[in-house]
């Protein structure tokens, strides 16, 4: 009788197979639907996790800098993520962030002139842009939240400058992850009173006031106008044990 190895099982009779697997490989002429499939997105969002962990495996101690896309180079916010990228590198640490333009770019600026490592994890999005000038240590993500990992794994404390929904995103994430103690002894500061007062504010009369969260996580919140406070802030509780 006939029979066939597939792998570890094996095929005999009529379910013995006209075609190989290695020939199913190495034909040009097999329908390409599988490319936009789960499983292979599967792969594809694999491979981002094993490139995202091997690139960043050996920064050392970072912290994560969020902040708006939109901030102008003449703003005070992307001046104010100049000077933070710069203190945390003379602080000895590496600056990440999302790569892109605004704020990210002022913290990659602070960072990279400093003579730091200035890691930028861009995301792919519908309209042209690869991460700013002033990253030296660059990935390029498909997925946000592989991106996000990334974000929170090879960092120990956040700074949020002002910005949207993206920056809202990243922050609410951070203060779940550290709410609950998924993520242990991340500091996160929110730099610019003027901008985050609002919604501080309401997250403690109305959020806390309300039960929805406790008194004790809004001390998992620092806001300052200061750059170097925030820096010495973040600083002050990872540098020990970070
Ligand atoms: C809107 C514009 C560009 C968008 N480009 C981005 N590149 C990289 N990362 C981005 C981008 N937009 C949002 N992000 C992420 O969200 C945060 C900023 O979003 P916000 O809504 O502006 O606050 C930021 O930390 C990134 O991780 C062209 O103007």
């Amino acid at each position: 009788m006939k029979e066939y190895r597939k792998g570890p099982v094996l095929l005999r009779g009529r379910n013995v197979p006209t075609t190989s697997t290695a020939g199913h490989l190495l034909d040009s002429q097999r329908d390409i639907d599988w490319l936009h499939g789960d499983p292979w997105r599967v792969m594809r969002i694999q491979s981002e996790f094993v490139e995202g962990f091997g690139a960043l495996a050996e920064i050392g101690n970072a912290i994560t800098v969020y902040g708006s896309a939109r901030s102008a180079p003449d703003s005070p916010e992307y001046r104010a993520g100049v000077e933070v990228g710069r203190l945390l590198v003379e602080a000895g640490y590496a600056v990440i962030t999302g790569g892109g333009p605004g704020c990210m770019e002022a913290a990659n600026k602070g960072a990279a002139d400093a003579g730091g490592i200035s890691v930028g994890l861009g995301i792919e999005l519908p309209f042209e842009q690869g991460v700013n000038e002033y990253v030296n240590l660059g990935i390029n993500f498909r997925y946000f939240f592989a991106r996000k990992t990334m974000f929170v794994k090879y960092a120990q404390g956040f700074i949020a400058l002002p910005g949207g929904f993206g920056t809202l995103d990243e922050l609410f994430e951070s203060l779940t992850l550290v709410q609950t103690r998924t993520v242990q002894r991340f500091p996160i500061v929110l730099l610019g009173s003027d901008y985050w007062g609002g919604l501080v504010g309401w997250l403690r009369d109305t959020m806390a006031a309300e039960g929805k969260i406790s008194e004790a996580d809004l001390d998992l919140i620092r806001v300052t106008d200061d750059p170097l406070e925030a820096v010495e802030h973040v600083v002050s509780l990872t540098r020990d044990n970070p």
